[in-house]
């Protein structure tokens, strides 16, 4: 029988089973029975799998800290997050792989052999780790973690070297012609589920569906919005040593991924948000407005990436903005990040518009509802997150996305805008929750052509009058914006 050995990272720095982690980055611990040692970067990446499949961690919150304590850097820590994210992310495949490698569901392997597998599979199947080393290192990870299991991993490594990843999926995934959402599905690592919602969103194209899902899989750039008035884009990306963003005004491209203590963030003169987030804010500001245009509302503002952007437009124009988040912990975020902007934030429900004197009916010349939202549009972002979502966590989300957007509609004055904006593609979320909720609002209203509010030439918008944005198309996120204006009284 396999002994279960629980590997456990926690915030002081130590582990269960006594290896020590903050600045163990420079140890070679001994694997536990004799055999080669195995290296802190495949340690950092198998305790942030484990700590994600486990303790539903985020990997993006869990891994930097990870590397922080351990004193990974340069090189090591390229790899454990290649190895970390790209395992997560490609999950699904290598589960199939496994299973057939080793004759039994996934489900059915101890987890700490199972994620040490997933890694090794990943290694073997993804990377340019040779082959020998994917395997040794794996089977002494698998030694140290799962001792009982080491001759079962070492026979299921062996096995799956034996190809490469596209026979693999060539034999394991149903044909294209019979079942092609299952083969998408299994070729391209995403839940059928979200394999059918993005061919649907797509007008049923499944060659760019297909584009799409190889996009999700790649690892994202990271994009910094240069906040109006306190830094130029072009200005910044000089800076950084990265490049202006192909769309937005604000957009700078970091290179190497990862935004570490750039003086332009600590000083408040930027931020980290994906081009998207930055293009649909810029088009609400931006949206032509007949009379008075001073009071802005931000109806879901945590984190603040886009009140921190509209709060600086605001800055520019004479205008003011109310940022609104439920949560107290993120609209504690929200302040930090709007620091020294005309921006009011008040830790409320969204929906309590004209209940509260702070969020009268009509009082707001812009309303955004940047609606909490399944997230299937960043799915780059969060390697584990598509393996996470399920379909029945849509009813209570669009029930929200109505109900804000109906609160939106009341907080807007006669001839005032409202952007509703959701980081899915998914249309229940997009356009059913809008056609929704502005029909039981009772509030008339009429559709801007969302289109002429992003920037010229900006290509591959559709027939209006919303926009869905596209990894696959714009290298943004995969953003929903429909703006609605009240019809004037
Ligand atoms: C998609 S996020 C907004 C992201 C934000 N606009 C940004 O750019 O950083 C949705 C936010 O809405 C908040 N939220 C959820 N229900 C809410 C409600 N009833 N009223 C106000 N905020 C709510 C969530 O806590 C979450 O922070």
């Amino acid at each position: 029988m396999r002994r279960r050995r629980s590997v456990r990272v926690t915030g002081g720095g130590e582990r269960r089973g006594g290896r020590p982690t903050a600045g163990a980055g420079r140890d070679r611990r001994p694997a536990r029975s004799g055999g080669a040692p195995v290296d802190p970067a495949r340690w950092a990446a198998y305790d942030a799998v484990t700590a994600v499949h486990r303790d539903d961690a985020y990997a993006n919150l869990v891994l930097p800290t990870m590397l922080r304590e351990r004193g990974l850097h340069g090189r090591d820590a390229a790899f454990a997050t290649e190895l970390t994210y790209g395992t997560l992310r490609v999950r699904g495949t290598l589960d199939a792989i496994v299973a057939a490698a080793a004759g039994r569901e996934v489900d059915r392997i101890d987890p700490p052999a199972r994620d040490a597998l997933r890694l090794g599979a990943y290694q073997l199947l993804h990377t340019r780790v040779p082959a020998h080393a994917a395997v040794s290192s794996t089977v002494e990870l698998v030694r140290a973690v799962a001792p009982g299991a080491v001759g079962f991993a070492n026979a299921v490594l062996r096995e799956i070297s034996g190809r490469d990843v596209e026979a693999w999926t060539t034999e394991l995934a149903p044909a294209y012609e019979t079942d092609p959402i299952g083969h998408l599905a299994l070729t391209h690592s995403h839940p059928q589920w979200i394999v059918r919602a993005f061919a649907e969103a797509l007008g049923g194209d499944l060659a760019e569906t297909t584009r799409l899902l190889i996009e999700d899989n790649e690892r994202p750039p990271v994009h910094l919005c240069a906040r109006p008035g306190r830094a130029d884009a072009v200005a910044l990306a000089d800076e950084v040593g990265g490049a202006p963003g192909a769309f937005s005004p604000y957009a700078v491209y970091l290179p190497g991924g990862s935004p570490g203590e750039l003086p332009a963030l600590a000083q408040g003169r930027a931020h980290v948000q994906d081009e998207g987030s930055q293009l649909v804010a810029e088009a609400l500001a931006g949206a032509p407005l007949d009379g008075p245009d001073s009071r802005w509302l931000d109806l879901c503002a945590g984190p603040g990436g886009k009140a921190g952007l509209l709060g600086a437009i605001a800055a520019q124009r004479g205008a003011t903005l109310t940022a609104v988040e439920v949560a107290e912990h993120r609209a504690r975020l929200v302040e930090q990040a709007v620091r020294g902007l005309p921006v009011t934030v008040l830790t409320m429900d969204g929906r309590s518009v004209g209940a509260e004197s702070e969020l009268p009916a009509a009082g707001f010349d812009r309303v955004l509802v940047d609606a909490p939202c399944s997230g299937l549009g960043s799915l780059r972002r969060r390697p584990e997150s598509r393996w996470r979502r399920q379909p029945s966590d849509l009813p209570p989300l669009t029930r929200l996305q109505r109900e804000l957007l109906g609160a939106a509609l009341r907080a807007v004055r006669p001839g005032g805008l409202v952007g509703y904006v959701t980081c899915s593609p998914h249309m229940v979320e997009t356009h059913v929750t809008v056609t929704e909720a502005a029909r039981r609002s009772g509030v008339p209203v009429d559709f801007v052509d969302a289109r002429g509010l992003l920037p010229a030439g900006m290509p591959g918008l559709g027939d209006g009058p919303t926009v869905q944005l596209w990894p696959h198309r714009h290298g943004t996120d995969a953003m929903f914006l429909a703006v609605l204006r009240r019809e004037p009284s």
